[in-house]
């Protein structure tokens, strides 16, 4: 067995090596760098994977894509059997293997090491479903993956082309027994597609569903939405925008654009629609916008998803009469406004946590409730409903003894949970969850904006010799260091009314992120600016 796979590591190395000298960190979205740096890091991303699934005794999910990053970038995120993200201690092995030198008999030695350490034999059975996003590097980062996998006896399940949601919801599937290890596409769009409509379908209204213009970002997503669209086309109009025919991927579109720069994207034509929503590279991340009667664009981001979610949850709770007793409550990062949290603390009622970004910590913290919502202000999120509230859910809607709206509150929650994809945010499944609600709610865009007003804020970009000086604490709102950075940043926090500013260090761009918040945007743009200062001044 050894010489065997000795043997395959071999070709795969002199074919890929690593560039001297270079030092990488799989973090909470993976690995994530030029398309051409990363071939030597796919070989030992399969032999985690392979090893992963043999210890889980379960198929592991592999994904190639850089979602928001420029078409020349490229990654790589491990899913968990459960539909996950990868268990954090095995984010050090991915690491140690990456540390290690190019050298087949080193690797082989360190896995050794692992598998006994691990309990596993080298040809226990292992399985892994891969997908990739449409950039032009991926399939040939995904072959690589494929036989660094085989030569530990791995079975290969190729998705190919798919969203990053696709990936979790698919090994989910694969791993659960109600599915029977089956999954395909159709299925899934049909299960959201369903929902959507039952939904329609069961709440009284004479009204019909306006179109909604979609801008796909020129990403996979847009041959998912072509699907969908097809599957919704007398229920909702979908017109997709930035559909990757022609434009390049994220270039001046996609959620990520539209929100850092608070600008609609190129390619959507803006005065035919009165909604407009965009998704990332890989589909897992959702915004909405609109221009409004002033000609002012107007954005809703991912905390604007937690109010909303959160307002139809509490709602249709209440009329079905189950909400006393449910623990529900919204899970946020340093950088949702600080009116949403306020919004939903003190005139919902609901308890937020602030966590650590990276949406496995949302995700992580979010399991603590009934109905644990948690969106990044970015558009990442989802919900999340444990088994008990689905079972009292389903009971309820069925329940003779309860009035018939109680029992269609009920219906209408238990059909909604079935149209989130709860392994990870899933940017389809939330624009037809966000369309639906609107619905229900008889809501425009306006009056959801309506609910609480941002404070104006700025998110900058700052270079820095080296990234790693600036560390932070309590959910990466405060610095520890460099010395003094955080009491000079308190200082200038106390200039501004309503002042707020963090900063920390990005994990998947060799940048510092400066995030002020204040009354007004040119308070909020100051106070950014100055925190700029100080750091280019302290890690000089
Ligand atoms: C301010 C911001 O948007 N940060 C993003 C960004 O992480 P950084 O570590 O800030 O680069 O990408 C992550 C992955 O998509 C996402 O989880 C996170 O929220
Ligand atoms: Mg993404």
């Amino acid at each position: 067995m050894s010489n065997l796979v000795v043997g395959k590591l071999k070709t795969l190395i002199r074919e890929y090596p690593k560039p001297v000298g270079i030092v990488v960190d799989y973090d909470t979205t993976g690995f994530r760098a030029r398309a051409e740096t990363l071939p030597w890091i796919m070989i030992r991303i399969g032999l985690v994977a392979a090893l992963r699934s043999k210890v889980k005794q379960g198929c592991v999910g592999v994904m190639i894509t850089a979602s928001h990053n420029p078409g020349h970038d490229n990654g790589i995120k491990l899913v968990d059997p459960r539909g996950e993200m990868l268990d954090q201690a095995w984010e050090v092995y991915a690491n140690n293997l990456c540390a290690l030198d190019d050298d087949a008999e080193v690797l082989w030695t360190y896995l050794e090491t692992l598998m006994i350490e691990l309990n596993i034999q080298p040809n226990d059975d292992a399985i892994i479903g891969i997908a990739y996003d449409n950039r032009e590097s991926s399939p040939l980062l995904a072959s690589i993956v494929k036989r660094a996998a085989q030569a530990l006896h791995t079975v290969i399940m190729d998705f190919e082309l798919m969203t990053t949601p696709q990936l979790h919801y698919a090994i989910h599937c694969y791993n659960h027994d109600e599915f029977h290890g089956r999954f395909n596409e159709i299925s899934y769009f049909e299960k959201l597609c369903t929902s959507f409509q039952n939904l329609v379908m069961i709440t009284p209204s004479n009204r019909s569903l306006e179109s909604l213009a979609i801008d796909a970002a020129n990403g996979v997503g847009a041959f998912k939405l072509a699907q969908i669209r097809r599957i919704l086309k007398k229920f909702i109009p979908l017109d997709i925008y930035n559909d990757g025919r022609t434009g390049h991927l994220n270039e001046k579109c996609g959620a990520d654009y539209v929100k850092h720069y608070q600008i609609a994207p190129d390619g959507i034509p803006l005065n035919h629609y009165s909604k407009f929503c965009s998704i990332d590279g890989d589909a897992d991340r959702l915004i909405y916008f609109f221009i409004d009667k002033n000609n002012h664009f107007r954005l809703l981001d991912g905390d604007r998803f937690s109010v909303l979610f959160l307002s139809f949850l509490s709602l249709k709770l209440k009329e079905a009469q189950l909400f006393d007793g449910v623990k529900i409550g919204v899970v946020q990062t340093a950088y949702s406004n600080q009116n949403s949290t306020d919004y939903i603390v003190k005139i919902m009622k609901v308890p937020v946590v602030c966590v650590r970004s990276g949406v496995k910590y949302l995700h992580h913290k979010a399991l603590d409730y009934d109905i644990g919502i948690y969106f990044e202000a970015n558009g990442h999120g989802t919900v999340l409903f444990n088994d008990d509230l689905k079972i009292k859910v389903k009971a309820a809607s069925v329940d003779q003894q309860r009035t018939e709206q109680q029992r269609l509150a009920a219906k209408q929650i238990h059909t909604f949970i079935d149209l989130i994809n709860e392994t990870v945010g899933d940017a389809i499944a939330n624009l037809l969850a966000t369309e639906v609600i609107l619905f229900i709610l008889n809501m425009n865009l306006d009056q959801w904006l309506a609910l609480y007003d941002d404070l104006p804020q700025r998110l900058l970009k700052v270079t820095v010799r080296n990234r790693t000086m600036i560390q932070t604490t309590d959910a990466e709102r405060r610095c520890t260091a460099p010395a003094h950075l955080q009491d000079r940043i308190d200082e200038l926090v106390s200039k501004y009314p309503s002042g707020r500013a963090f900063v920390r260090p990005s994990r998947t761009e060799d940048i510092v992120r400066v995030y002020a918040e204040a009354a007004t945007q040119i308070a909020a743009d100051g106070l950014a600016d100055e925190v700029q200062k100080v750091v280019e001044e302290l890690t000089k």
